[in-house]
């Protein structure tokens, strides 16, 4: 009854800051969860055979205490991101630990520290309530929210919040994320929604596109400048599809690497032009599970040759890791940059330190984004300069399949799910840009 109050006022047009305000909390919310207990559910297991859709519960949890700089938001819809995959699976660690080294901190963070953890690190929604400190944001507000969480009491991240010793994910290290009807986020993760989307559109980009901003185009990430060629793996997944948008934006040269037809395609209605199918040009970089092939690269190298007209890559945009990282050094050109976020083959890289150093490439880490960073992708796409790439959108009960597809790469760019939101398609306040961008904005759908 009272999330349904609160729902009318979200849908109610002539809803007030004061409304939303004196609307009474719910004492508890429906939220995906995975148990403390059931942490060694997949011992034993290959990680492609564990399934999320056993490990993700739906369960009724009690809404969090609000605490100074914090906000309570309602979720209309939020996104599965591969973070969330990678909790279903406790891999490569439960994330547990993570609550329990989180509520060691203070007396506050001790709320985190939790037999359950809701998991999920986007949202979309509508600010209900906002704690001691907080005069940016007011009940009512329409937002979205980043995943960076920080402390920021030593000096450390004060130059670049990513670098508090104290930065967290939300909804990964920290309790009480987006994959739910009700979030607790700081103030300082909420963005505005852009007014042209929907909650699932709007949803969608967050993580994926600051963490491809900053990993390509930011002056911490790559630096990405015009011209440049950009390797992109998995160009139609999450990270790639958006660090695609950014390559086309930007005036460089992507060279998109996917692992189907269908994949190839979107890349192009994107707008790329160099396609390369993985699976059709059957690579094998590695021989067996300890030894790579060298002559695998060259050939990789000749094929994006083809297509820069006889140039190397400046820029990688790495994420798959351990299978292709000895490929993704080989290739780049002399002070070229390899930028990497993840390893979603194995985290145990090997390449030829030779054409490293020789050829004076550097390899840069990159994580996530910080505020600014995440303000300006978000900002991207409140211009229509970037857009979602939401294919897929499920039901909060669904989670678990939509954590699923994403594990087994069974989807296309971002999988939505919608959380109070009682349909696709609600939330849009500018009809007028929508229809400018619509054709973009629906590229991914339904493939
Ligand atoms: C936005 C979305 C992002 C993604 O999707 S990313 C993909 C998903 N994420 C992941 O897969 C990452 C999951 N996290 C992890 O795997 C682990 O999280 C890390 C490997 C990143 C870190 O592990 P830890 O156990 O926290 O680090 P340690 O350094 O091995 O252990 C901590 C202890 O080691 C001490 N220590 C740290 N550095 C040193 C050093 N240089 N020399 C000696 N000791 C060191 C510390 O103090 C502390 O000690 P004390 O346990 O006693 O507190
Ligand atoms: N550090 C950070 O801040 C962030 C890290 N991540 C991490 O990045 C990784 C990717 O995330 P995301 O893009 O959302 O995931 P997606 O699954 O949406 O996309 C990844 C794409 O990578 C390609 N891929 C997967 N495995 C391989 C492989 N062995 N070789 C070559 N290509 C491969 C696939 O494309 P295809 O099959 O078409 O080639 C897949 O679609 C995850 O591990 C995630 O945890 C994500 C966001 C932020």
């Amino acid at each position: 009854m009272t999330m349904q109050k609160i729902l009318d006022a979200i849908q109610s047009p002539d809803s007030t800051p004061g409304d939303f305000a004196a609307l009474p909390l719910p004492e508890s919310y429906r939220a995906i969860t995975v148990h403390k207990d059931e942490t060694e559910l997949f011992a034993g297991l290959e990680t492609r055979d564990k399934d999320p859709r056993k490990s993700l519960h739906l369960d009724e949890v009690p809404v969090p205490e609000l605490g100074p700089g914090e906000a309570l938001v309602a979720v209309m819809a939020s996104s599965v991101n591969y973070n969330s995959v990678w909790t279903s699976i406790f891999e490569p660690l439960s994330t547990f630990g993570f609550l329990e080294r989180y509520g060691r901190l203070s007396e506050l963070t001790k709320r985190h520290d939790l037999p359950y953890h809701v998991i999920g690190s986007d949202l979309a929604g509508v600010v209900l309530r906002t704690g001691p400190g907080v005069n940016a944001w007011k009940p009512g507000d329409e937002v979205v929210a980043h995943c960076l969480s920080v402390e920021l009491e030593s000096s450390d991240g004060h130059n670049d919040t990513m670098l508090d010793p104290e930065q967290r994910i939300w909804g990964f290290e920290t309790n009480f994320g987006g994959l739910a009807e009700i979030a607790l986020v700081k103030s300082n993760q909420l963005m505005p929604k852009p007014g042209h989307l929907s909650w699932e559109e709007a949803a969608a980009p967050g993580l994926v596109n600051s963490t491809a901003y900053r990993q390509l185009v930011s002056r911490n990430g790559a630096g990405m400048k015009q011209g440049d060629n950009v390797l992109i793996w998995g160009a139609s997944g999450g990270l790639g599809s958006y660090a695609t948008q950014f390559a086309l934006a930007g005036g460089a040269n992507p060279i998109c690497v996917v692992s189907s037809p269908e994949k190839a395609d979107i890349c192009r209605a994107m707008g790329a032009e160099a396609v390369i199918d993985r699976n059709a040009d059957g690579y094998r970089f590695w021989k067996d599970e300890q030894t790579q092939d060298p002559k695998e690269w060259k050939r990789f190298g000749k094929r994006i040759r083809e297509f820069t007209g006889g140039e190397d890559i400046d820029i990688v945009f790495e994420h798959p890791g351990r299978e292709t990282f000895g490929a993704s050094v080989y290739v780049t050109r002399k002070g070229g940059t390899i930028t990497t976020c993840a390893s979603t083959s194995g985290y145990m890289h090997e390449y030829d330190n030779r054409y490293l150093w020789m050829s004076l490439k550097r390899i840069i880490g990159s994580h996530f984004a910080n505020y600014r960073e995440a303000w300006e992708a978000n900002r991207l796409i409140a211009k229509g300069k970037i857009h979602p790439t939401l294919s897929k959108v499920y039901s909060l009960e669904e989670t678990g399949q939509a954590a699923y597809d994403v594990h087994r790469n069974l989807h296309q760019g971002k999988v939505g799910v919608l959380a109070l939101a009682p349909e696709e398609g609600l939330g849009v306040r500018d009809e007028e840009k929508r229809a400018q961008h619509i054709d973009a904005i629906n590229r991914f759908r339904n493939i």
